[in-house]
Parts: structure tokens; C-alpha cells; sequence
């Protein structure tokens, strides 16, 4: 069982990195073997990104011309080229802020790997399927005598004294919502409403339950088959030990590749009609290879729609969500919620979709934006990092030519814990990575961002009744609103960050809900000119 967190400052590097007191011989052997395979694959990306900028390099065009006095034309040639970080640990939103960059900087590009997106949406959505049915047939002789089709109001009661170990998993939730249709829209049309269970009844109902449950189960089972397909179809066959939740990581460029590797090249020029004004608009000129194992994955959804809508209406499900012995990824409910849509036979995912869609990041994945910086191009390498403990030290190498970071620290995750290691709470490890990213020497000049991310999660699971001092026993009797929680995790990332600030340089900080376009655009322009503006400071010209 896991303590509630208390941030210490002790040493947080070996803190973070430290193996377990209690690790045993095998765990030891287990560990040793998934950092060399996690260093090997990182050895052979930072090889293939240290050629790519090589060749970056090389044809560099990234200084413009520049109509501004001589003096000023240096400080913007100087300042052409410039290399934004983003750091944050596993799910935390990197890559998510990396794709609203692109929308506001290269909007084109994703259109081109837009039908890419539908393979990643298609395994999250198996993959939730999978986690479900997993999960019930766990539970299955607990509901036995628990009656686990019915809701319960209060949605923290886990129950734990029966648990056997599901409600403990670290696994990121925000099923929460789901207890509360009201809140967060759950579509009540698919939930249909049983009449409760008379003492007569019970085992008759439990019977027809566990019988609903086996078809759906059976009739799912081809689909359930596809996901490893479709995870060697993203991940270009490369399995990372600590993968974590059977979740795939995918390598910088993934998308082109995964078009490539599709095994026949039939160009559709014409995309079917599209009526509807949300369905997106995948650019004419665009060169679409639909990968026929994709397209196939998408027919049996096709066929399934119906009984993936029972299984995500089902009132076991819903009462084992409510109780959060289940508890799904974040983004499962987006996609189990948009169902018919993402079911339908000419499903393109919409941009919103893409903000949603998860996938982890391998290594360091280099995107390359030009900036406007008042009428001025500046060109930005933009790196986005993968988060996951075994992923951490290939940041290093990036660190010398770093200018700016972006630290991403997801507020929502008081109530999570890391996925390679269960005791830590996630809230903490955000705070010992950060105490890294002040402390470190290469850094100490460095344009420091804090994004404050996920807030619309956070504001979801307070107003479903969850207490920040069930996790974080340091918050003690404070208020449980969203105003008096997030100002208490800013003070703790500000005390770091003055512990840690010889340089007395600026920390700039943005609440944020990175899947939020709008708002998120107007942070990246402040972000962008904060960054300027500290430029030229340095340059003592303002
Ligand atoms: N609702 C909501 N979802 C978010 C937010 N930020 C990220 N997500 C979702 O969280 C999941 C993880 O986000 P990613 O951007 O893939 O996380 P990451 O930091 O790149 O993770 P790694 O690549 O593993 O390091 C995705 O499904 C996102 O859609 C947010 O502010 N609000
Ligand atoms: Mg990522």
C-alpha cells in the first residue's frame, strides 16, 4: 500500500532514480535489463537525430533576410535559430502543446499526417475496450456478491478492503467524470437505466448480467486480437520494456513511416464528402494511402459499434468506474464517448481527435517551426522529449544548445502514480524532475516556461468529490476548490524553483488545458514573446 505523498527535497535526482530498498534479486536483473534495452534504443535515436541535424545543419537557411538597421539585424540573426525544450514526465501533455505549435505554426503539416492519427485513435480505442474487459474479468467474483451494477453516489468510496489490487494500479484516471453525466456530458441516451435489482431478482439479473457480459466479450474478441497489430503497425515493430499499460511508443517521424509501411500505395486523391462542418478537411492536393490492415481494423469497429456501446453503457461498467476499480485512461472516455463517429466507415480523425489521441514518445522528436516574431521569421527547433523514467537520459545531449524550456507538470495527477514505479506519487516526481531542470548546470541560462497543465481534468475530478489531502497529506485542511488547489501546487513549484535559482532568473507560469486550442494559442504568442523579450535583455538592449 502506498503512503500518501509528502514532497521531500532530499536529494530528488537519486530520490527519482532510486530502485526499490526492497527489490529482489530477479526485480534487479528485470530493471538492469529493461535500462540497457531503454539505453540501446536510445543510443540508436539520438544516432539517427545527431545525423538528422547534421544535415540540418548543413543547408541551414534558418537566417533571413532582415530589413532592420545593422545592429539589430544581429541580434535577430543571432537569434534565428533557437532551440525550445519540452520537458515534463509520461503523459504529462509534451506532446500535445508540440501539436498545437504545429497548428499555429505549420497547420498544413497536420493535415498531411492527419490520416496517420486514425491508427493511434483506433488502438486507443481497442486498447480501452480491452482494459474493460480486462478489468471485469477480474472483478468477476467480487460483483458476484457486491452487486457491482449498482451506482454508487459517492464516487472516492474504492471499497479497498475487498480490493485485490485493481483500485491500487497507477493507472491515469479521469473515470471520475463519468460519475456525474451532468458534469461532463457522458451521453445518458447510451446509458440505459435498469431498474434496480428486487431481493428476488438478484441472482436472475446477475445471471443475465455475467451472460450480456461473455457475448459482448466473445463478440469482441477478433477486435481485442488486432490491437498487438496495430501497436507493431505504430511502433515499427520496436517493443520498449516499461511500456507500461500496453501502450506504444513511436519514434520520431512515425507518421510518414507509418503511411510508408503501408502495403499497398492506392493514392486517393478525393476524399469522400464531407457535410458536416466539424468533419475535418483533409487538403485536396494530399496523397492518401489508406493502410488496408488500418482499414480492416476500422470495418470490425464498424461491426462492433453496437456492442461497443453496450459494453461502455453497461451498468457494471458504469458502477465499477464510479467505484474507481476501474479506471480508465483519460482520453478512453473521449474516444468511447464519440464512438459512432470514430466507428463510422469514412472516419477521418478531427484535429480535436489528434489533440486527444495518446501515444508515447521515444527518445527526442525534432519539429522545426518558423516564427513570426514581429514581422521577423525566426526559425525554432522544437524538441519534445519522451517523459517515462527510462526515456529521461536522452534528454541530456539537448541541454547544451538549449534556449528556452517549456516544463510541463499535469496537476491533475495528485491521485496518480508513476507507471514504472507505483510508490511515486506523480505530483512528486513532477516536482523532483523539475528540482532537476532549476538545478542543472547547463540550464542556468536557459528561458525557464512552466506550464501547469491538465487543469480541466483537475477542475473535473474536484467537482466529482475527490480530496488532494486523500493523496498529498501536506495539503491538510485547506479548501478542496480548484483555485485554492492549483495556487498550492504553483507555491510548491515556485519554492523549488527559488531554492534553485542562482541566476535569479525569471520563471514564467501558465495554467493551462493544452487540448484547449484557443486558449493555448494565446499562451504559445506569450510564450513567444516572453522569450524575445528575454533575448534581448541578455542583449541589454531594453
Ligand atoms: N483533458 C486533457 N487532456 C490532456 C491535456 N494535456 C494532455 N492531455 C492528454 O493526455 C494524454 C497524454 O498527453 P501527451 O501529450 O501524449 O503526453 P506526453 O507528455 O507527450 O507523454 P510522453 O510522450 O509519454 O512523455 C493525451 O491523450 C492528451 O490528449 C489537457 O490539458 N487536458
Ligand atoms: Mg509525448
Amino acid at each position: 500500500m502506498r503512503s500518501p505523498s509528502l514532497y521531500s527535497q532530499d536529494d530528488p535526482i537519486t530520490a527519482a532514480m532510486k530502485p526499490s530498498p526492497t527489490e529482489t534479486d530477479s526485480e534487479r536483473a528485470v530493471r538492469l535489463e529493461a535500462e540497457a534495452e531503454a539505453k540501446r534504443i536510445s543510443e540508436q535515436i539520438d544516432e539517427d537525430l545527431r545525423e538528422e541535424r547534421e544535415r540540418l545543419k548543413k543547408k541551414r537557411g534558418d537566417v533571413k533576410v532582415c530589413p532592420y538597421p545593422p545592429f539589430f539585424t544581429h541580434i535577430l540573426t543571432a537569434s534565428a535559430y533557437r532551440q525550445l525544450l519540452l520537458l515534463g514526465q509520461a503523459e504529462s501533455g509534451k506532446s500535445t502543446l508540440q501539436k498545437q505549435f504545429q497548428l499555429m505554426y505549420k497547420p498544413n503539416s497536420l493535415d498531411q499526417e492527419r490520416s496517420s492519427w486514425t491508427a493511434v485513435i483506433y488502438f486507443n480505442v481497442v486498447h480501452s475496450l480491452k482494459q474493460i474487459l480486462n478489468t471485469l474479468e477480474q472483478w468477476d467474483d467480487v460483483l458476484d456478491d457486491d452487486s457491482g451494477d449498482i451506482l454508487d453516489i459517492n464516487p472516492i468510496s474504492s471499497h479497498r478492503s475487498k480490493s485485490n489490487g485493481i483500485a491500487d494500479q497507477p493507472s491515469p484516471s479521469t473515470s471520475l467524470m463519468d460519475s456525474n453525466g451532468a458534469v461532463n456530458g457522458s451521453p445518458s441516451s447510451i446509458a440505459h437505466s435498469e431498474a434496480p435489482s428486487t431481493s428476488n431478482n438478484v441472482g436472475q439479473s446477475k445471471d443475465a448480467g455475467a451472460l450480456q457480459i461473455a457475448n459482448l466479450r466473445r463478440r469482441l474478441s477478433p477486435l481485442m486480437a488486432a490491437e498487438s497489430q496495430l501497436a507493431d503497425r505504430l511502433s515499427g515493430g520496436i517493443t520498449v520494456s516499461g511500456s507500461g499499460k500496453g501502450g506504444v511508443y513511436v519514434r520520431s517521424g512515425w507518421q510518414a513511416r507509418t503511411i510508408e509501411n503501408a502495403l499497398t500505395k492506392i493514392k486517393q486523391t478525393k476524399r469522400p464528402s464531407i457535410a458536416n462542418e466539424k468533419k475535418p478537411r483533409v487538403s485536396e492536393s494530399q496523397d492518401f494511402t489508406p493502410d488496408p490492415m488500418v482499414q480492416e481494423i476500422g470495418r470490425m469497429l464498424e461491426a462492433c459499434e453496437e456492442d461497443i456501446h453496450e459494453l461502455w453503457s453497461n451498468q457494471t461498467v458504469k458502477g465499477m468506474i464510479a467505484k474507481r476499480r476501474l479506471k480508465l485512461d483519460e482520453w478512453s472516455e473521449f474516444f468511447l464517448r464519440h464512438i459512432s463517429r470514430v466507428a463510422s466507415p469514412d472516419y477521418v480523425p478531427t484535429t480535436d481527435d489528434i489533440l486527444h489521441a495518446r501515444i508515447q514518445t521515444m527518445g527526442v522528436a525534432e519539429h522545426i517551426f518558423d516564427v513570426n516574431i514581429h514581422g521577423k521569421l525566426v526559425t525554432w527547433h522544437l524538441f519534445d522529449v519522451g517523459g517515462a523514467r527510462g526515456q529521461r537520459h536522452s534528454w541530456v545531449p539537448y541541454f547544451d544548445d538549449a534556449n528556452a524550456i517549456i516544463f510541463v507538470a499535469p496537476v491533475s495527477a495528485f491521485d496518480q502514480y508513476l507507471e514504472e514505479d507505483p510508490r511515486v506519487n506523480r505530483i512528486d516526481d513532477s516536482l523532483q524532475l523539475f528540482t532537476q531542470v532549476c538545478s542543472n548546470a547547463l540550464l542556468k541560462s536557459v528561458h525557464l516556461v512552466l506550464f501547469l497543465n491538465k487543469t480541466d481534468l483537475l477542475k473535473a475530478k474536484l467537482d466529482n468529490g475527490l480530496k488532494v489531502r486523500k493523496y498529498i497529506t501536506s495539503f491538510g485542511e485547506r479548501s478542496n476548490d480548484y483555485e485554492t488547489v492549483v495556487q498550492y501546487f504553483r507555491a510548491h513549484f515556485l519554492q523549488v524553483h527559488r531554492r534553485n535559482n542562482e541566476n535569479r532568473r525569471v520563471l514564467y507560469t501558465h495554467f493551462t488545458s493544452v487540448v484547449d486550442t484557443k486558449a493555448t494559442q494565446r499562451i504559445i504568442g506569450n510564450v513567444r514573446d516572453s522569450i524575445f523579450r528575454g533575448y534581448l535583455q541578455s542583449a541589454a538592449l531594453v
